[in-house]
């Protein structure tokens, strides 16, 4: 299968598909790298239910949550120092995603890094965490393959579903930037490089 290195939408969503290919290997290897200072961990939501989905984050800002609600925090709550630099390879590729995507100048500050194993899932969720929603959304896919849901500004517009590969970037803003959004349950499946895992790293403005 040849990737389509073009642009393609569905209303609100910029798809670049195939936009980090050759590049997975060292994004790999600096996911990894931030593991090893911020290992992953599963959070629980507000209402005390713990995500399928295991974090972590780099950035001076990290997305937590916890008993007490959700929000961004410059200290790793497990660790209590700060969370680990995002890797230049990270911030790069995140802004020139958003450039291709025409969000010219993104300069996220905080990467929240997802794994999904399968069975994993991400509800229908607005990202409203952020200080300024001026700032699109880069979210990058490694590993498995992932049924996206794009939804609309209502939890209950109908969704679209966007199947996203290793090396696949999405990116929203604008009008869009609040839609709701999610992951079907990741299917079984090995991976080359990552094996029975996906990885997604989301590139967000958030102070
Ligand atoms: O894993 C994904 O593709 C989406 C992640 C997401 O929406 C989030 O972390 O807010
Ligand atoms: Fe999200």
């Amino acid at each position: 299968m040849t990737a389509e290195l073009f642009p393609v939408s569905t209303p609100g969503l910029t798809q670049l598909p195939g936009f980090a290919r050759g590049e997975e290997e060292a994004l790999l290897a600096a996911v990894e790298a931030v593991i090893a200072m911020a290992p992953w961990r599963q959070v629980v939501t507000p209402g005390g239910k713990p995500m399928s989905v295991h974090m972590s984050n780099c950035g001076a800002a990290g997305w937590v949550s916890d008993r007490r609600g959700y929000r961004y925090s410059a200290v790793d709550p497990l660790s209590e120092r700060s969370w680990p630099a995002m890797p230049g390879c990270f911030a790069r590729l995140a802004a020139r995603a958003a450039a291709a995507a025409g969000f010219a100048g993104f300069a996220p500050d905080a990467c929240l890094i997802n794994l999904y194993e399968p069975g994993a899932r991400m509800a229908l969720h607005q990202d409203r965490d952020e200080v300024d929603f001026s700032a699109p959304i880069v979210s990058l896919s490694l590993g498995l393959p992932a049924v996206f849901l794009w939804g609309g500004a209502a939890r209950a517009d109908k969704a679209a579903r966007i199947e996203l590969h290793s090396g696949d970037v999405v990116a929203w803003g604008g009008a869009a930037r609040l839609n709701f959004h999610g992951v079907l349950p990741l299917r079984e499946g090995v991976h080359p490089l990552l094996g029975r895992r996906r990885i997604n790293l989301t590139f967000r403005k958030a102070l």
